[in-house]
């Protein structure tokens, strides 16, 4: 699904199909350069990190091995506490692995700072992580991460596998919603670009 064809829902276009095609690439660049001759095992999060896995993975220019997570956060109601329940584990065992963790975003940080520890503590030989977007403003912990596409602003961004309550994952692009979708106001206040992460902490334009 394009963002024309739900236009009245869309507020602005954060990222186009093209842009995030681009990125992935370059990442993919990045990505063979640090593992060639030692095969990854990536790990995607499902359900968001759907889109990013298989478009990253098909853009390798190495061998691979895939596998899923599905895990939860839970707690008090509030999304995110950093309490994770895992939903479905790896079919793989890790032992001497080197992990490369997959994701779409990366908001408060919690859920991946978890799962970090959780899969380097079945004795990974490295574990990584790579997310395609990063909301650095909501960060609430410092874990490293290698791999970053873009830091986008304070919104809640939907699309390319990131959903509203599992709507829009099927848009090709990533799309900040008008706020009448969450039963808010309308607003003309022009959303903050995306910005490329080219190396972690140093942002550039878009
Ligand atoms: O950095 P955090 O604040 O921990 O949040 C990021 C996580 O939240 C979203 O997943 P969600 O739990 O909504 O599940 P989904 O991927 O199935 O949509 C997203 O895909 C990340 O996995
Ligand atoms: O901005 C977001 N959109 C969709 N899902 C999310 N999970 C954390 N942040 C977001
Ligand atoms: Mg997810």
């Amino acid at each position: 699904m394009r963002a024309e064809q739900i236009q009245h829902e869309v507020r602005e276009v954060l990222l186009s199909e093209d842009e995030i095609r681009g990125r992935l690439a370059e990442m993919a660049r990045d990505i063979e350069r640090d593992y060639h001759e030692r095969t990854p095992l990536l790990v995607g999060v499902l359900k968001g990190a759907v889109f990013v896995m298989t478009d990253l993975a098909r853009s390798l220019r190495i061998p691979v091995e895939m596998d899923w997570m599905a895990v939860s956060s839970y707690g008090s109601g509030t999304k995110s506490t950093g309490v994770v329940r895992i939903l479905k584990d790896l079919d793989t065992d890790l032992t001497d692995r080197h992990v490369l963790i997959v994701e779409d975003i990366i908001d408060s940080g919690l859920t991946l700072t978890w799962l970090k520890q959780n899969l380097e503590s079945r004795g990974a030989a490295s574990v990584e992580i790579c997310t395609l977007l990063r909301k650095p403003s909501r960060l609430k912990s410092n874990v490293f991460v290698r791999y970053i596409g873009f830091d986008v602003p304070n919104e809640f961004v939907v699309g390319y596998g990131l959903d509203y309550d599992e709507r829009y994952r099927n848009l090709n692009d990533v799309v900040v919603l008008q706020p009448e979708v969450f039963g808010g106001e309308a607003t003309d206040e022009p959303v903050e670009p995306a910005r490329r992460v080219l190396r972690p902490g140093i942002p550039e334009e878009a």
